[in-house]
């Protein structure tokens, strides 16, 4: 890595089907969004110390590596031939430690953030590893169902296994004659994504830090033992859907929602089990329409009607809010096509499927009325890159002498368009 630093860069995803289900073992459907979590990693002023540097959630804070809780929080890891396991009966162990360790973090995001940060740093670096400052920004909405948390986990996954040495950087094609084992270097940030995914929202199915860290678009399903691993299935000829996507703005947290959903399924365990098979069944029937090629009009009508069932099943698990049935309403009033929610619900996204046919004018309207309720949408392109590297020193001219600092103060648009789409070629993926 160049001695100035680097940037590590994660996308955000969309659950076209599955979501909640896919906690139990279901398959769902998920793609790479466009929007990106960058993590600018550099070294410290103070060799001795990293920082911490989490503008969108005002977070800032350094520690003396030889003070973090080194002895204590090592050892309550396992790892069995390379693969970490997140033992949840020591949970509440590290969650001593960290609360102990972290007093002054007030908030519970904070704390959260600091929580990953330090659990994955500690298990990915060592007490000799270099002072850096890590500063995160994000395209991505926080907690909106368009996996900030886990595109966060999979930047500093990355960022840590290459300063642990853990990984080597990916090099460009024409690079190197011999291809690198790039898979292995994937499935090893996947595995340690899920452990900072756990971190943030306890029990998680693994989908949206598969979709960050190999980008493109997956069916994924986890398996029900722990032991065995995780299927994906990746899909290439991923069709193009006009998709719109709607920020209803209203907060929720991933954790919370998935507990209610655990609550729903133990109370009512038969009736539940039905729904989690139907969003199987669901999810099985969309694959096989989404694999085929040029999509068939009658089978694009199937796969709308589909957006809609799963959304039902959704609502079933309790899991909407109203401001997502505002959501459908509009765009079923405009007769634009179908809509669900989308990640954990509760509020944050929702995707609209527009039906063929449909005129522009009508589609506008209907944003028109999102926007007057509040919302922001946009529509968005799917299956883009999954993890990328970009040593500092590539970054084009123009940028390379600027202070990186005054890049992340840059608007999200702004920001899209230098590290990335100015930026595309010289990045690096595995
Ligand atoms: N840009 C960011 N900067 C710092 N921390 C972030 C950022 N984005 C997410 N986080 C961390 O992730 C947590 C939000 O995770 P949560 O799972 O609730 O939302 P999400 O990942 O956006 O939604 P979903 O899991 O439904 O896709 C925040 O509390 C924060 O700790
Ligand atoms: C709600 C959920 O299914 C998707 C969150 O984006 C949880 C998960 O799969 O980890």
């Amino acid at each position: 890595m160049s001695s100035s630093g680097f940037l590590v860069s994660a996308p955000g995803k969309v659950i076209l089907f599955g979501e909640h289900s896919a906690v139990y073992g279901k398959p769902a459907i998920a793609a790479a969004l466009s929007l990106r979590t960058y993590l600018l990693v550099k070294p410290n002023e103070r060799p001795n110390e990293i920082t911490l540097k989490f503008d969108d959630i005002e977070l800032l804070h350094s520690w003396k590596i030889d003070e973090l809780p080194w002895d204590k929080l090592k050892p309550l890891i396992n790892i069995e031939d390379g693969v970490p396991e997140y033992n949840e009966y020591l949970v509440p162990e590290i969650d001593n430690i960290l609360r102990d360790y972290l007093g002054d973090t007030t908030t519970s995001r904070h704390f959260i953030a600091c929580h990953c940060f330090l659990y994955l740093y500690v298990h990915l670096c060592s007490s000799d590893s270099p002072g850096m400052v890590f500063d995160l920004k994000s395209t991505l909405p926080i907690g909106a169902g368009l996996g900030s948390s886990a595109s966060v986990s999979v930047c500093l996954s990355t960022a840590f296994s290459l300063l642990g040495k853990h990984i080597s950087r990916p090099v460009h094609e024409h690079d190197e004659k011999s291809a690198p084992a790039s898979n292995d270097t994937l499935d090893f940030i996947d595995k340690w994504s899920l452990i900072g995914e756990k971190c943030f929202h306890g029990n998680p199915s693994g989908i949206d830090n598969a979709v960050a860290t190999y980008g493109g678009a997956v069916m994924y399903q986890r398996m029900k033992s722990p032991s065995l691993p995780s299927v994906r299935t990746t899909m290439r000829n991923f069709p193009s859907l006009q998709l719109l996507l709607t920020n209803t703005k209203v907060p929720r947290s991933t954790a919370s929602l998935v507990g209610r959903v655990a609550e729903i399924v133990n109370t009512h365990e038969r009736c539940a089990e039905a729904i989690l098979d139907a969003m199987g069944h669901l999810v099985a029937s969309a694959y096989e329409i989404m694999i085929k090629p040029d999509l068939p009009q009658a089978d694009k009508e199937k796969l709308l009607e589909l957006v809609n069932v799963n959304h039902g099943l959704l609502s079933a698990l309790d899991v909407s809010h109203p401001s997502l049935e505002k959501v459908r309403i509009i765009s079923s009033s405009h007769g634009i096509g179908y809509t669900k929610l989308t990640g954990a619900g509760g509020g944050g996204c929702a995707i609209t499927l527009i039906k063929d046919g449909v005129k522009e004018a009508e589609i506008n309207k209907a944003i028109e009325e999102f926007k007057n309720e509040g919302y922001d949408t946009f529509e968005t392109a799917l299956g883009g890159k999954g993890v990328g590297v970009l040593d500092i020193k590539d970054l084009p001219a123009q940028y390379s002498n600027k202070p990186l600092h005054d890049i992340f103060a840059l608007n999200q648009e702004e920001l899209e368009s230098v590290l990335h789409h100015n930026t595309l070629q010289n990045w690096k993926f595995w």
